[in-house]
């Protein structure tokens, strides 16, 4: 019972997302009721038509029957038209309306809250469950509008000329429009199936080489045949009782057509127009015979109205302001008492930090320290207690974006595109011209490399860059970092996953160029260049100062530095 009240509450929230098309909606509903009020007319006028010429009138006694027929042939033609462009039109300003509201969720939370949703179920529901949103107005709102007007028309024309068949098609058309699509309701279970199915694909082609290492291949595979096999059986048992729903429905029309025409011999209506109230109802029931249909759509956009909404409801983890404060002209960063949490987790607790242009600092510390942490604070990927200043204003009072122009980061596993190596490059810059391009992959000894490649840089590198290897993946990333001319540029782990001689090469290289550098390192090698090494433990800075303080001080990060000589 919670669970109803809780879908029709997302379903609401859906429907004030989409306001902006209401306009829309409301026309092409209103346009498609009078195409089915033609639809009407014409079997109405068609009906009245042949009886009367079956009584051989003279032509003029069915000139007006004629020019009749011929206008509601064409209006219905017309307004049916009218109604898709219109109708369509407003779905996709509604679509294209979530999708940007989606999107705008999505982005502050990609990088610190996005790990609460399984990738190829986010996927699902951007796509899939966005998408089917947009049947909320056009199978769901607008039937069942179209089918209220018409049926109503309906009734009262039926009522005008004999009550006694107004009233049985009255009562068969409640029976059709309430209790027939109540009979045939059932709970959708294909947004989650679908999701489930997309979630374990994604996983399944990122980890293939994993999975097949492993001899996991045939069970993923299994589980996958499985997943299909329920949307299968899901769709089927949907066909199925929609299905059940328009034969009720054909029932119903066949036993009002039959109550009809027995009230109208036992009022002995004229034959002409007997004829147009045996068929008139005809055109109206097509139209409910759909609203089975409506209900199974409805259910199938609860649950995606369900799974969108979490997504809109996913907690912030950074707060923009309403008036941001413009950028200072100096890009220094401090940082004093710093802490930082996820959800109730702190995780960072009283660092203090500065940097500068020129400066270079060093973070270092066991995995799960904080500091990828602390780089997402700075990046404003997350919000802080404490204080976090750039040129004496708290980074909270900046536009995230705006902050992001001044701090960079190499991330440890920045994208590579699926596109050309220029393209990768000029993300960065899209104004760089084919010098600041060449200067770049110079800085980040790229060039000897791209110079031997056919292609240059029109070099397609596939998904996630896996036609280079890792050394030159991170050089790339270096490059669009040069490019950007970041003040302050924080490297996460730019060594990583690299023999020590490439790790070290770039890690020296990182540090050229006169930005302000964070380097977030679990190698201890080359940090003699560095004018601080922060240490960091469980949160708290353990340790601070150069790289001969430090093993003066004979602490923990002499310790470590000792044992990683020892085994190089
Ligand atoms: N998005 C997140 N949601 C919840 N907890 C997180 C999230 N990211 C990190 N954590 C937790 O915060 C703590 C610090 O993680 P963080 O990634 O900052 O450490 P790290 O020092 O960078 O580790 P590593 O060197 O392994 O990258 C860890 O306990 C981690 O499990």
């Amino acid at each position: 019972m919670r669970r109803a009240s809780a879908d029709r509450g997302d379903v609401r929230r859906t429907l004030t997302l989409v306001r902006p098309a209401a306009g829309g909606v409301a026309l092409s509903a209103l346009l498609g009721a009078g195409a089915a009020c033609a639809s009407v007319g014409l079997l109405a006028t068609s009906a009245w038509l042949i009886a009367r010429a079956s009584q051989q009138p003279g032509a003029s006694a069915l000139g007006v029957a004629i020019a009749g027929v011929q206008f509601f042939a064409l209006a219905r033609g017309l307004l049916r038209y009218a109604e898709r462009l219109a109708g369509h039109d407003a779905a996709l300003e509604a679509l294209a309306a979530l999708r940007v509201r989606v999107y705008e969720r999505l982005e502050p939370l990609s990088p610190a809250a996005l790990p609460g949703f399984r990738e190829g179920d986010l996927l699902a529901r951007f796509v899939h469950d966005v998408d089917a949103l947009q049947d909320l107005l056009l199978r769901v709102l607008q039937p069942f509008a179209i089918a209220l007007i018409a049926g109503a028309a309906t009734v009262a024309l039926l009522w005008w000329l004999l009550p006694a068949a107004g009233a049985i098609v009255l009562v068969a058309l409640l029976l059709a429009a309430t209790v027939v699509p109540w009979l045939t309701a059932r709970e959708s279970g294909r947004a989650p199936a679908q999701a489930n199915l997309s979630s374990v694909t994604v996983e399944m082609l990122d980890g293939a080489p994993e999975l097949l290492v492993n001899g996991a291949l045939p069970g993923r595979l299994h589980t996958l045949a499985r997943l299909d096999a329920e949307l299968t059986r899901d769709d089927a048992a949907a066909a199925r009782t929609m299905g059940s729903g328009r034969a009720l429905v054909t029932l119903l029309t066949g036993l009002a057509l039959w109550g009809t025409v027995l009230v109208a011999i036992h009022a002995n209506l004229d034959p002409v127009l007997l004829a147009v109230v045996a068929l008139v109802p005809l055109a109206t029931f097509e139209l409910v015979g759909g609203l089975p249909a409506v209900t199974s759509d409805l259910s199938r956009v609860r649950r995606s109205a369900e799974r969108v909404q979490a997504v809109l409801d996913a907690p912030v983890p950074v707060h923009e302001p309403a008036t941001p404060h413009p950028l200072p002209p100096a890009p220094v960063l401090r940082v004093r008492g710093l802490k930082a949490r996820y959800g109730d987790t702190w995780v960072l607790d009283g660092v203090d930090l500065d940097l500068a242009p020129g400066r270079r600092v060093a973070v270092v510390g066991p995995s799960g320290a904080g500091k990828s942490t602390l780089a997402a604070v700075l990046l404003r990927f997350l919000d802080y207690e404490g204080s976090v200043t750039l040129g004496g204003t708290e980074i909270h009072a900046f536009d995230g974006d705006a902050v992001r122009t001044v701090v960079g980061l190499v991330a440890q596993d920045a994208h590579v595109f699926d596109t050309t190596l220029r393209e990768n490059l000029l993300l960065a810059r899209r104004d760089a011209s084919e010098a600041d391009l060449h200067d770049a992959l110079d800085r980040a000894r790229l060039l000897a490399w791209t110079d031997t490649l056919p292609d240059g840089l029109a070099t397609e590198g596939g998904t996630a860059g896996h036609r280079y290897s890792g050394g030159q993946r991170r050089r790339i990333a270096l490059a669009r970092a040069d490019l950007a001319r970041f003040p302050l540029l924080i490297l996460d782990e730019p060594g990583e996953h690299l023999d020590a001689k490439t790790a070290d090469a770039v890690v020296a290289d990182a540090l050229e160029g006169g930005h302000g550098t964070l380097l977030i390192t679990h190698r201890l090698t080359g940090l003699e260049a560095m004018d601080e090494i922060v240490v960091l433990e469980a949160g708290r800075v353990a340790e601070r100062g150069t790289h001969d303080d430090l093993l003066d001080r004979g602490g923990r990060y002499a310790e470590s530095w000792t044992r990683a000589r020892n085994t190089r």
